[in-house]
């Protein structure tokens, strides 16, 4: 079923990536790709294409399917998992949104410090170019106690759980 499960488009064009700094909602004040969660009857893909339309004004020409993360917290019920998307193209011109400030950075200047604590661990691996699954344990929603990370061939093949034991 991927009614709900969360994902995240990365434009990467030009040697550059497009973030947003988020104004509302859940993770606001991070830079983050653009995202959100997937809507009854949509592709996981599809829900992609639809929220980099809604919070940065442009449409995605193609999309590259490279991460599953699968996030725990503590105070929260259950795991959830998000599919990390790379954009390479797109038309129209990056807007800001009410959920959305986009922002073009440079690869090697990303402000891990303002970006969820994985970030740091899965970005590398991502503008590598390889494909990664990761599972990651919060505490009090935002501290990282426990991570890995792997780079796979496709990504969403591998149980999460096969990542549980290290
Ligand atoms: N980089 C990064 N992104 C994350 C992490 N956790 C997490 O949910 N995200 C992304 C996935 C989604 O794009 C977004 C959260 O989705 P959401 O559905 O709660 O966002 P939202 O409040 O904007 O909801 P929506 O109405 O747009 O669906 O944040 C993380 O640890 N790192």
């Amino acid at each position: 079923m991927e009614c709900g499960a969360p994902q995240l488009a990365i434009v990467e064009k030009n040697g550059r990536l497009l973030l947003g700094l988020k104004k509302t909602g859940f993770g606001s004040g991070y830079y983050n790709g653009f995202g959100g969660k997937v809507e009854p009857g949509e592709t996981i893909a599809q829900a992609a294409h639809r929220e980099l339309q809604e919070e940065a004004g442009i449409t995605a020409t193609s999309l590259q399917h490279r991460g599953v993360l699968t996030f725990a917290f503590d105070d929260q019920q259950l795991p959830w998992e998000v599919h990390v998307y790379r954009v390479p193209d797109y038309t129209g011109e990056p807007c800001e949104s009410q959920e959305m400030a986009p922002v073009w950075m440079h690869p090697q200047e990303l402000p891990y410090d303002k970006m969820w604590a994985d970030d740091r661990w899965w970005y590398p691996v991502f503008l590598r170019g390889a494909s990664f699954q990761g599972v990651f344990a919060f505490t009090n929603t935002t501290q990282l106690v426990w991570h890995n990370l792997q780079e796979v061939e496709e990504p969403g093949k591998l149980p999460a759980t096969e990542l549980l034991t290290v």
